[in-house]
């Protein structure tokens, strides 16, 4: 048994359901099969930059995988932002803690600075985060099943208020880059039109579906990603979020009022916004999460460092993190001509 084996866990970037249940796969089966300690690391690389780490003993870990949000909190500061101290200073912060290794929870940013941190010769695995789903090396990420269930379950909600009053309903998802949550909210609820940021439309296009849906007794339903470009551009709320990235959010309010002036139809906007993000994981994503948990643990065990652990089919793999971070895994083509046909 190793039991002298530290292992620091952190989560970054955006919270997303089922970061609990990752944590506690790894802690439980690191503790019964491998007999190794973990520590904490709070907020994300802010702890680990800061020294912000407390022990993360078994007993803490216990019924997590149905709770939301992340146990150890996440920022989005990273070690090589302003004052960060890049791979140095996180050098000296293992040290100090004993550390051996860390086990990275996060999106495409996360999993970019955990292989900046391996190419500088710490050791790191990561296990992929995003309920946007715009990760190319993994099949699913937990947090997009509870997501788009969200999204579903609150657009049939605002449908039927639509339908009483013969209204046009605009539903804004979240999607920073690709439309996963669009498309698939979008399918399973019945959308009109669905808007995502790999496919331009006009507004003439997107008033003809509205049009029609009207015109066949239906309310029409139009469902947005957050960034949905409708002239080439993405729709911003404030210039930075604070951490340099333009901060989305604002599309569904501006295409509203263009489809009531154009088409005559009442139209009310919903953004559903940090709904999508919140609450409990659906039994799928408490799975996944828990079974990329566990992988998490055997990787190090593995001394797989610079990999992550990703989903191919239904087996759990692993893939360099050069690899995972490579493309942002968008909505094909045929997705969408495949959804299109449904429109109007
Ligand atoms: N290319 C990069 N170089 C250095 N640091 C980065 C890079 N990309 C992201 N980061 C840092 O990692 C943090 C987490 O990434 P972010 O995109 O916010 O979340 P996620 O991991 O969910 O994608 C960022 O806020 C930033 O501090
Ligand atoms: O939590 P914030 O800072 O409001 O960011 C919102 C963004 O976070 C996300 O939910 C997930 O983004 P990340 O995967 O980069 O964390 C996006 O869909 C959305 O644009
Ligand atoms: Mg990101």
């Amino acid at each position: 048994m190793l039991d002298h084996v530290n292992i620091g866990i952190l989560t970054s970037g955006g919270d997303c359901p089922g970061l609990n249940a990752v944590i506690r796969g790894a802690v439980m089966k690191g503790d019964r099969i491998y007999g190794v300690n973990f520590q904490g690391i709070r907020d994300g690389f802010r702890g680990l930059v800061e020294d912000d780490i407390r022990p993360l003993p078994r007993h803490d870990v216990r019924g997590l995988s149905r709770t939301g949000g992340t146990i150890l909190g996440t920022s989005r500061i990273g070690p090589f932002g302003e004052g960060g101290g890049g791979s140095a200073r996180v050098k000296q912060v293992m040290e100090r803690n004993e550390m051996d290794a860390i086990i990275a929870i996060g999106g495409e940013g996360t999993l970019t600075v955990a292989r900046m941190l391996h190419d500088d010769g710490i050791k790191v695995v990561g296990v992929p985060k995003t309920i946007d789903n715009d990760l190319s090396a993994t099949d699913y990420t937990f947090g997009f099943d509870t997501a788009v269930s969200i999204a579903t379950e609150s657009i049939d909600r605002l449908r039927t208020t639509a339908e009483s009053h013969h209204r046009c309903m605009v539903v804004e998802v979240m999607g920073r880059h690709v439309g996963w949550i669009a498309l698939h909210a979008g399918l399973a609820s019945g959308a009109h039109a669905i808007l995502i940021p790999e496919q331009p439309v006009s507004m003439e296009q997107i008033c003809g579906w509205v049009e029609s849906a009207l015109d066949r007794g239906r309310a029409p339903l139009v469902v947005v990603a957050e960034g949905f470009m409708p002239d080439g551009a993405e729709i911003v709320r404030d210039a930075l979020d604070g951490f340099g990235r333009p901060r989305l959010g604002g599309v569904g309010e501006w295409l509203g009022p263009i489809i009531e002036q154009r088409t005559d139809i009442e139209t009310r906007v919903m953004t559903l916004g940090h709904l999508q993000r919140g609450g409990v994981p659906t039994s799928y994503d408490r799975v996944l999460a828990t079974r990329f948990g566990l992988a998490a643990i055997d990787a190090v065990m593995d001394s797989k460092w610079g990999h992550m652990v990703s989903l191919r089919g239904i087996d759990i793999e692993t893939v360099p993190l050069s690899e995972g971070t490579a493309d942002l895994k968008s909505v094909p083509q045929s997705r969408w001509d495949e959804a299109a046909v449904l429109f109007g």
